[in-house]
């Protein structure tokens, strides 16, 4: 079609490693370990996350590209590796000080981080594996009484 372009999607993966500790400062010691069990252990637990950017837009068509892979991979080294890489997520982190540092909250965190420096039309779906068998996705969207 005449003055469409090609929509294309594109991802890039990096892994960290960090620790947490699930837990809710609004409930009781009784009532965390009852909820989040071993992962309520009060020395924490690790993981090595895997997160995938995945960034949609029309190709360029004078350079190719939706967008450049060495700046995703810049920014992503910037907002996620520098923050999260070898942390302890509750403690290291500001924004988890009252936040519990479930996969769903990294995930939205981790989107916070890089709509900072990717544009809102172009950042698409960040999707965290915070094991091999759980996984969480977010693409910006808010349910409107939530
Ligand atoms: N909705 C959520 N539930 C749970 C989360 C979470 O982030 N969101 N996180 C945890 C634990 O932190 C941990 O990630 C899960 O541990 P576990 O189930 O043991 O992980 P695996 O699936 O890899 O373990 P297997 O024993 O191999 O099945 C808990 N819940
Ligand atoms: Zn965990």
């Amino acid at each position: 079609m005449e003055g469409s372009r090609p929509q294309v999607y594109i991802s890039r993966t990096e892994s960290f490693s960090a620790c947490h500790r699930l837990h809710s400062n609004v409930l009781s010691e009784e009532d965390n370990k009852k909820l989040f069990g071993k992962c309520n252990n009060p020395n924490g637990h690790g993981h090595n996350y895997k997160v995938e950017v995945i960034v949609r837009g029309s190709v360029d068509p004078v350079n190719g590209m939706v967008m450049n892979l060495v700046t995703l991979k810049d920014y992503m080294d910037q907002r996620i590796m520098q923050v999260l890489d070898h942390k302890n997520i509750d403690k290291d982190v500001l924004y988890f000080k009252n936040i519990v540092s479930t996969a769903e909250n990294i995930v939205v965190f981790i989107w916070k981080q890089l709509e900072e420096v990717i544009p809102k039309d172009l950042l698409y779906e960040v999707k965290l594996h915070e094991t091999d068998k759980n996984v969480v996705y977010y693409r910006g969207e808010m349910f409107k009484n939530g």
